[in-house]
């Protein structure tokens, strides 16, 4: 297909993270705050919660600027950590992150994280996740502190994040390696040009 860049992709996320993976891709994009209501059904699997949330995300804003006149296609998307049957979201204070990190380390977790695109003009959407493994290494008490001192779990799924200090305490991972950081830009390269926007 010709690579076609003039449609606007529209970010919805306040996530720093995101808006750097999104700008690696060379393609024209703003950005949107989305703040969509984060809770789930107890019963949704991990799948369910990454894409329903993620396409949440991407309705909110769709709400907001969606239209027949509008060239744009909206992105959300959204990361869990899952470990057993517990999905770890981000912590919500540092007793928090102490208590998820001392569950992840010296085991493996999965992180999913869902991405949704809505074509603006015309409603139309699509929504995918992927999956990573995550092996943590074994981590003293005082590391742990070490790392909550740093101040990068707070906003993390999971209370770490892979892209920082959080690298140290990662042994190995199986998959997609943005899938972690918490956004798969190969899938959404993918899913966009679903929508006539050609990375490449
Ligand atoms: C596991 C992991 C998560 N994270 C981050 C990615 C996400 O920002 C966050 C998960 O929270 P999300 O709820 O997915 O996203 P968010 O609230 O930060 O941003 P928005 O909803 O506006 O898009 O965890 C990392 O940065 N590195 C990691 O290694």
């Amino acid at each position: 297909m010709k690579s076609n860049h003039s449609r606007r992709v529209v970010l919805a996320s306040t996530s720093p993270r995101r808006q750097e993976l999104i700008a690696s891709l060379h393609i024209p994009y703003e950005i949107h705050p989305s703040h969509a209501d984060e809770h789930t059904p107890t019963d949704w699997t991990p799948d369910q919660i990454v894409e329903g949330l993620s396409l949440r995300k991407a309705k909110a804003v769709y709400e907001q600027i969606g239209g027949p006149s509008e060239d744009a296609v909206i992105v959300g998307s959204d990361t869990i950590v899952v470990l057993g049957d517990q999905v770890l979201g981000k912590p919500a204070d540092d007793a928090d992150a102490f208590r998820m990190l001392k569950s992840l380390q010296g085991r493996i977790h999965q992180v999913y994280t869902g991405v949704a695109c809505i074509d603006a003009a015309t409603g139309q959407s699509l929504v995918r996740h992927k999956m990573t493994r995550v092996v943590m290494k074994e981590l003293t008490d005082a590391k742990i502190e070490a790392y909550i001192r740093s101040g990068e779990p707070r906003d993390k799924a999971g209370a770490y994040g892979i892209q920082g200090l959080g690298s140290t305490l990662v042994e190995s991972i199986e998959g997609c390696y943005f899938t972690v950081v918490g956004l798969p830009v190969s899938l959404l390269s993918d899913m966009l040009s679903e929508f006539g926007i050609d990375v490449l």
